[in-house]
């Protein structure tokens, strides 16, 4: 999966590159915005708008939702090639939640480096954040307009409605992490992940599906392999996250143990409240409640997390998806080749380092 996805990096960043140009230029804005009205202040708007953007999108990420989307296409018979601009659309969303996410969280990090609003300030993060959104939508109207009007309909309504749920569940895990006292079940969780990281997992697939004209049926079945697999990819983030704080205190500073040190209810924390005697429950929920705590007392959470078996528990539970999601495009009918490199995507989410 590694190669897959280095293959298509070098295509992918250009196609990107093509979308969100580096220097603001009058036609760009045009383009994106309409004719000006008055004389716009390009290094005003290249420090407000396209710095932002380039801050994260030059950080790298894997990039694993574009490659997905075109592994799609390829699946379905089309040239990836001719579909690179569309690949971006999950890829720029997805860049652009993450920001929204960061400051939500208050993360200190993204992708090894300082998050975007302590790059920039908050305003203007959440401003790239939130142009991120919508940048990617123009691609629909933008790039092969031979497109007929109503798969382009079709691709704005369900990525409306994709987008919407991802909402829904941001604003789920926000509810359960400002109302501390409430306790989550694995289901509710799961629910959180399918709409919060699995969204943009259908947009992957429903987008290929939309515009290369598939069948209701086949769209439906990638969709929910797509979903399942992004659970997983969450759940994966998840383990990583307490896996590589264990035992590294001070190493990390403020990365260290950061869904603990943010009280976030994973499917680890869950069960290592529902799997722990009261009293180390209690202790662990309280930790968690805390507005700020040592590097001690997080790694404390993290040892309960290890001694309750939680993060087997999630890995098996990652798996399960895993599986569950290789069986939707059972029956597809895809080439062999397609099938394993969807095969190894389900892998690749759950057994990665980064
Ligand atoms: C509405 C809203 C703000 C929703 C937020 C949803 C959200 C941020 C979910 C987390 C998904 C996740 C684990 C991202 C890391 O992806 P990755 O490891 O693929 O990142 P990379 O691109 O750096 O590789």
């Amino acid at each position: 999966m590694r190669e897959t996805l280095g293959e298509w990096r070098p295509a992918i960043d250009e196609a990107i590159a093509d979308l969100v140009p580096r220097e603001v230029e009058g036609e760009y804005l045009e383009d994106f915005f309409g004719e000006p009205t008055y004389e716009y202040d390009p290094e005003g708007i290249q420090r407000a708008l396209s710095d932002p953007l380039w801050e994260l999108l030059d950080r790298g990420g894997k990039r694993w939702r574009a490659v997905l989307f075109l592994v799609f296409i390829d699946a379905f018979g089309e040239d990836p090639e001719e579909y690179l601009h569309y690949a971006c659309i999950p890829e720029i969303l997805h860049n652009g939640t993450i920001i929204v996410d960061d400051v939500e969280d208050e993360a200190a990090m993204r992708r090894g480096e300082p998050a975007l609003h302590h790059v920039f300030d908050e305003d203007v993060a959440l401003n790239a954040g939130n142009a991120m959104y919508f940048l990617p939508l123009k691609i629909l109207t933008r790039e092969q307009t031979d497109l007929p009007a109503d798969r382009r309909l079709a691709a704005y309504d369900m990525l409306m409605d994709e987008l919407n749920r991802t909402h829904l569940g941001q604003g789920m895990d926000i509810c359960w992490h400002n109302e501390s006292e409430v306790r989550v079940t694995p289901e509710q969780y799961l629910e959180m992940c399918a709409c919060k990281t699995g969204c943009l997992g259908r947009i992957v697939a429903r987008l290929a599906a939309i515009l290369t004209d598939q069948p209701a049926d086949v769209e439906e079945a990638v969709a929910s392999y797509a979903e399942l697999t992004a659970v997983a990819f969450q759940i994966g983030d998840d383990i990583l996250d307490v896996e590589n704080s264990l035992g590294r205190a001070g190493e990390f500073g403020k990365e260290f143990g950061n869904d603990v040190r943010e009280g976030k209810k994973t499917l680890l924390v869950i069960h290592a409240i529902e799997e722990s005697d009261p009293e180390t429950a209690r202790r662990l929920e309280a930790i968690l409640e805390a507005d700020e705590n040592t590097d001690e007392e997080i790694g404390e959470a993290l040892s309960i997390l290890e001694e309750a078996g939680s993060i087997e528990y999630a890995r098996d539970h990652a798996l399960e998806l895993a599986a569950q999601a290789r069986g939707e495009i059972d029956g597809l009918g895809f080439d062999p080749e397609i099938e394993r490199q969807l095969r190894e995507f389900t892998e690749f989410v759950i057994d990665r380092d980064v």
